[in-house]
């Protein structure tokens, strides 16, 4: 216990001296004479220190962009600190092989080997010196990863083994990956202690290519274009081409646009980020989102022709203005759009302006209804470099449909139907909501009896609304001849009009001079 006691005391006079020391170094020495001793007692520690330090900012060129190999060493590191590191964060993620992620916490360190050599890694964080009090952390808080490592292994540790740390901090990732789905926040939420420009959720959509229902060829061309684009790093670099590629979408509602690029997403392994243009208020905000998004990513517009001023839509007339503010819902609508002023050179740029090519390795789709609608400047071939129709359901598209839905890949009733769908017009959707079965009775003939009657249904429909049409056209075609007609009545009348005043008018002229004789006569 003495011992204790005077290693206590000695420590405590040992801390005052320092303390000491401090006080007078930081009272009488000037800040220049502190900065030229500064530098030359680092010289002379360097001498000393035989360890090496490189550091790794999370974010980088002036917080645009987060670091892919922070990302890639934090991952590497989640791995390894579990074991080793004392303080770990925890981050629960449902329903993933791992649902509980550790990683090392800030101010936290541990040691790696690699080759028999030891580097210690340290996790830490700057925080600006800001005079005010807030619960939330600060928004321009910098963390860093730094590596420490003896002086006489600098060349395996920058040569070999940071590349090993990047290669599988990016496999583990691969590895464990949960696809996201990303929404835009509107630009409002943007800073702040929320400040984050997308909000994301686990993406979890069991569509694949092999469910999707349509022409195999077509399917298999698709595969094989984004099979080439996932390997095609070299090949882009090659020909000076931004690693991205564009596909367009189109078809009528319930043909699978949506369900495609949830297949593509899955088979890619890539984040969607479903970007909501209407929420955009300008083309910098534009600019800021696409900044924000990572590679190995899918960027989705959908409805295109709904979501711009691109198809005119937005060019409201007068009178529908008008008659929007009586209705609240319109009128808030319209406001919503009204601030919104995207244009479609904003959205060029996008695409593929020089921005766009930052990041790599990204896909960016529209999807639409009304492929005419779109300015072709949009759509044209470079910047949507694949343009696919999804269309009624074929046959082909029917069998893989069937067997999806009730596992059947043959039946006596399938020339029937093949024979149906050659006549009507029947989207996936509506065959798949058909082949489903709606109660436990149901069985598999029920169900195809169910669908050739509603192709059926759809025949007698569709004859219908022709009917329907063919009648509504030559009503319009006979109501606009009978109108033709009338206006050259009219017009004929008028005519006749004009000629019997011009007439009247030559009598009463011819009358006026008459009657001036006649008046002269008398007046003579
Ligand atoms: N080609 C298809 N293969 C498999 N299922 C499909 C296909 N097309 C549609 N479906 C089914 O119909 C539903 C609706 O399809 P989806 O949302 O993909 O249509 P869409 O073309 O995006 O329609 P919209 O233009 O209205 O957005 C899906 O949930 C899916 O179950
Ligand atoms: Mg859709």
């Amino acid at each position: 216990m003495e011992i204790f006691g005077t290693l206590w005391s000695q420590f405590g006079s040992i801390m005052a001296s320092i303390m000491f020391v401090y006080t007078i170094y930081e009272r009488f020495f000037p800040p220049s004479l502190r900065i030229y001793l500064r530098k030359h007692t680092q010289i002379i520690t360097n001498l000393f220190y035989p360890y090496i330090q490189i550091t790794f900012p999370e974010f980088t060129g002036e917080k645009l962009h987060r670091s892919d190999a922070y990302a890639s060493i934090q991952t590497y590191l989640s791995e390894n600190s579990s074991k080793t590191a004392k303080r770990l964060k925890a981050e629960v993620v449902k329903d993933s092989q791992t649902p509980l992620v550790l990683s090392m916490d800030d101010n936290e360190e541990i040691t790696d080997y690699f080759n028999g050599v030891k580097v210690w890694w340290y996790s830490h964080h700057t925080t600006p010196r800001t005079q005010s009090f807030s619960f939330y952390p600060a928004s321009d808080e910098k963390r860093f990863l730094t590596v420490t490592f003896h002086r006489r292994h600098r060349d395996l540790i920058t040569g070999t083994y940071i590349k090993h740390v990047l290669d599988e901090g990016k496999a583990i990732s691969t590895r464990n990956r949960q696809l996201k789905l990303y929404t835009n926040n509107p630009s409002e939420n943007w800073y702040g202690y929320k400040r984050s420009k997308w909000s994301h959720i686990v993406f979890e959509h069991p569509a694949r290519f092999e469910t999707l229902a349509m022409d195999p060829k077509k399917k298999e061309e698709i595969v094989k274009d984004l099979v080439k684009f996932k390997k095609g790093k070299e090949y882009y670099e090659k020909i000076g081409k931004a690693w991205k590629r564009g596909y367009l979408l189109y078809g009528p509602p319930g043909t699978g646009k949506s369900t495609m690029i949830a297949a593509m997403a899955n088979f890619m392994n890539y984040d969607i980020y479903d970007l909501e243009l209407t929420a955009v208020k300008e083309n910098t905000e534009l600019r800021k989102l696409l900044i924000e998004t990572s590679g190995k990513s899918i960027i989705v517009i959908e409805d295109i022709d709904c979501s711009l001023d691109l198809t005119g839509q937005r060019k409201k007339k007068k009178a529908e203005e008008k008659e929007d503010e009586k209705d609240p819902v319109k009128k808030a609508k319209s406001e919503e759009e009204k601030g919104s002023k995207v244009t479609l050179s904003g959205l060029l740029n996008f695409i593929d302006g020089i921005w766009s090519a930052c990041g790599g390795e990204r896909i960016i789709i529209f999807t639409t209804n009304f492929v005419d609608k779109l300015d072709p400047a949009l759509i044209r071939r470079g910047r949507m470099d694949k343009h696919i129709e999804l269309s009624y359901c074929s046959f082909e598209a029917f069998r893989i449909l069937a067997k999806n839905y009730l596992d059947v890949e043959s039946h006596g009733l399938f020339p029937i139907i093949e024979r149906k769908l050659g006549e009507t017009d029947m989207t996936p959707a509506d065959v798949a909501e058909n082949l489903m079965p709606k109660s436990v009775d149901e069985d598999l003939d029920t169900c195809l009896r169910n669908l050739v009657e509603s192709l059926d249904k759809a025949k007698e429909e569709a004859e219908k609304m022709k009917k329907k049409k063919a009648e509504e056209d030559e009503e319009a075609k006979k109501k606009a001849e009978e109108e033709e007609q009338e206006a050259k009545l009219k017009a004929e009348k008028e005519k006749e009009k004009e000629k019997e005043k011009e007439k009247e008018k030559e009598v009463n002229s011819n009358g006026e001079s008459g009657g001036g004789v006649k008046e002269n006569g008398h007046l003579h």
